[in-house]
């Protein structure tokens, strides 16, 4: 049984008529391939990326698996059309926070038309992408039972500014995400940091990125998923990093992808200064009680 996907929070979505992507009951994401060259681009990046066997193992988990193509049903009323079938990454999932990151600061890559070209530049230039080498493109913020998720709307992320990504990057592993509250940033030691964290898988990508010459990744995303619930029960963080949107990959050709390698590290900037700024609050906290090993809440007060 196919339907619209709960946890989608960026892209072209179904609903009201509109060709948008489908889940199954199987853990399977299936998205229409989009018109113009976009699609079969994204069917010849995933095809070749399968067959690659120069892609090491650890960096294939940071993808969705590819299950080939498929005629399917399509989410606005037109029929059979093909769509990729890939991983459902959040299948299984307990109420995920989420964050889509586009990532470099350039969006089009070099096959563009003049026209989507501009039409980029003026987005790169408006949004983050151009000051940090990346935007937020969606996110959902789980904040508790009660009050669910944390999801502001596509014209609210289109103002964010530079101080608002980084506001974001601490709801995100905050227990009080709520508008108007200074972030705790409970969470950023187990969801950022640590072995497993999100900032050890951005590392790992990283290391990859300074060497690989193979594709480059324009306009795709980083999806970082966590999920709360489960770090309040001290259970795993749940903390995963994934790479989608492939419909602008073009071949390497044995030079270096710099545009998504800067907004890499400038991303990874960012979450170590969460995490540095949260360690140091915990420490001063546990120094200043030691019984009570509580997290200090404002990373800005330095004292
Ligand atoms: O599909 P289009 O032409 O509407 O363009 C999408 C944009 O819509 P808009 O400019 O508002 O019409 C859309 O823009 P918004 O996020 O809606 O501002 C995205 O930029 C989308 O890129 P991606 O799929 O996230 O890589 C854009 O898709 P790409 O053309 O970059 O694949
Ligand atoms: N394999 C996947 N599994 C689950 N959700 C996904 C997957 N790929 C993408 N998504 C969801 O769909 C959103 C848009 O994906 P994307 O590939 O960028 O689509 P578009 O090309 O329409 O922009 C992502 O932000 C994420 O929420």
């Amino acid at each position: 049984m196919l339907k619209v996907p709960n946890n989608q929070v960026a892209g072209h979505q179904a609903g009201d008529g509109k060709l948008g992507p489908l889940v199954d009951d199987s853990g399977h994401f299936c998205k229409p391939l989009q018109s113009d060259d976009r699609g079969s681009k994204e069917v010849f990046f995933y095809t070749s990326f399968s067959s690659n066997t120069n892609i090491p193992n650890h960096i294939r988990r940071f993808f969705p698996n590819f299950h080939g193509t498929q005629l399917i049903e399509a989410s606005n009323g037109s029929g059979k059309q093909p769509h990729l079938v890939l991983q459902d990454i959040f299948c299984g999932r307990l109420n995920p926070s989420i964050m889509d990151i586009k990532i470099g600061s350039r969006t089009w890559d070099p096959e563009a038309s003049e026209d989507y070209i501009q039409k980029c530049f003026m987005k790169d230039t408006k949004r983050s992408s151009l000051a940090l080498g990346f935007r937020i493109d969606g996110l959902q913020i789980y904040e508790s039972e009660g009050s669910g998720f944390w999801k502001p709307d596509r014209q609210l992320i289109h103002e964010f500014t530079a101080d608002d990504v980084r506001l974001v990057l601490r709801k995100f592993v905050s227990s009080n995400s709520s508008a108007g509250v200074d972030p705790d940033c409970t969470f950023a030691s187990t969801v950022y940091g640590g072995s497993g964290g999100i900032l050890a898988q951005l590392l790992e990508l990283k290391e990859w990125f300074e060497h690989q010459t193979i594709f480059h990744f324009y306009s795709c995303s980083v999806l970082m998923v966590c999920e709360k619930e489960s770090v309040v029960k001290e259970m795993s963080s749940g903390a995963e990093v994934k790479l989608v949107d492939f419909a602008h990959v073009v071949e390497g050709k044995g030079i270096i992808d710099h545009n998504f390698l800067g907004g890499l590290c400038s991303l990874i900037k960012f979450i170590s200064e969460i995490l540095t700024c949260s360690d140091v609050h915990t420490a001063k906290a546990s120094l200043q009680d030691p019984r009570k090993n509580y997290i200090y809440t404002n990373c800005d007060t330095d004292n």
